[in-house]
């Protein structure tokens, strides 16, 4: 039986499937594998399946030099964690999960969106506490989402379900910044010229770009001077897309009005400075975190180290 290695714990239905072909081992761990284990692994098993954060670097592909692996199968659809150019040389397959993340994940976009501008995590707060004093109409007052402006910056697949949401379901105007020209965003929108451009229009900027070399610091503190002064910033992609503490310094200085963040540059470090301001929501990394996502996810996973290893291409080969 061939060997594999799921790195942390997934759903049972996913885990049982994969335990009727392979001989499984699953750590039992929410910190990532570093370099050295990763190395180790790619020695040891025959196929992987990893998560966000898995030291998958070049250096730990030198350390390993000709793996027994065949697949790293991602969990997950971005893969930065993974040197892809380094697994194709040391003859590693990589795949991931895309689609089976959208909705969900545009949904938590949603989620931190309208919880940010309606100030619900203070209000929350406030009740839990028991300091809430009586309904008031100066109270708590809050951003009107309905009829703004969205700026997507990064119109793949969930920037496109994001789009849909705002467009239907709050009659936003959509503006978008992509690397590429767009031609089919799904709902009516413009495709800006430049991401300042894209900020400078939006009242809500929501980020889906994939994390790599190329979108670290994407939006970094001239990102933030670019954007109004009454903007919302929301970040679903990857924490480093962000400057961290340009981000925090923009929100203490007022440069922007409020954030809702599902990612942070050294996860599940989040900063006191972030978690002290009253203008921010804070998830913990909860874009697809629902049961029959994580299925799905662990699903299409598995399928692409089950054909690795039955010697054809997987079929969601980055
Ligand atoms: N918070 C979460 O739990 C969660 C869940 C799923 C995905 N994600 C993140 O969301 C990312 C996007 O996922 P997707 O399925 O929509 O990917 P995708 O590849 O369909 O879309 C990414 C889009 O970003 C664009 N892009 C890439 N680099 C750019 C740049 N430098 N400037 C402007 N545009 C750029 C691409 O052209 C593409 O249109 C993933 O890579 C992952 O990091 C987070
Ligand atoms: O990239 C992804 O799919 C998420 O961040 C992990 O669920």
């Amino acid at each position: 039986m061939k060997k594999i290695l799921i790195t942390r714990i997934l759903p049972d239905k996913v885990l049982d499937a994969a335990r009727a072909k392979f001989d499984v081992t699953v750590r039992d761990d929410v910190t990532p594998l570093n370099v050295n284990e990763a190395a180790d692994a790619l020695q040891t098993y025959d196929g992987i399946l990893p998560t966000l954060g898995d030291a998958f670097d070049a250096t730990c592909f030198e350390q390993a030099g000709k793996p027994r692996c065949k697949i790293l199968a991602n969990f997950g659809v971005g893969y930065n964690h993974i040197d892809a150019t380094a697994a194709a040389k040391a003859g590693v397959f990589v795949s991931n999960t895309p689609g089976a993340v959208t909705d969900a994940t545009a949904d938590i976009a949603m989620t931190l969106l309208l919880m940010t501008a309606r100030r619900a995590s203070e209000g929350e707060r406030i009740t839990r506490a028991g300091g809430w004093k009586g309904w008031g109409p100066v109270q708590m007052l809050g951003t009107h989402v309905t009829g703004k402006t969205v700026a997507i910056i990064g119109m793949g697949r969930i920037g496109k379900a994001i789009a849909k949401r705002c467009h239907y379901g709050f009659d936003m105007n959509v503006v978008f910044y992509n690397r590429s020209i767009v031609q089919e965003p799904g709902v009516p929108a413009e495709q800006m010229p430049t991401l300042e451009a894209a900020l400078g229009a939006a009242d809500f900027v929501v980020v889906a770009v994939p994390g790599s070399k190329e979108t670290h610091h994407l939006i970094d503190g001239n990102a933030f001077r670019d954007m109004k002064s009454t903007g919302i910033f929301i970040n679903i992609s990857r924490g480093d897309v962000v400057d961290e503490p340009a981000l925090i310094s923009a929100l203490q200085n007022k440069v922007i009005h409020a954030a809702g963040l599902d990612v942070y540059e050294q996860e599940p470090f989040v900063p006191e400075a972030l978690r002290a301001l009253d203008n921010v929501t804070l998830l913990p990394h909860l874009g697809t975190a629902a049961l029959e996502v994580r299925e799905n996810m662990g699903m299409m996973a598995l399928d692409n180290l089950i054909a690795a290893l039955d010697g054809k291409a997987p079929p969601n080969k980055v």
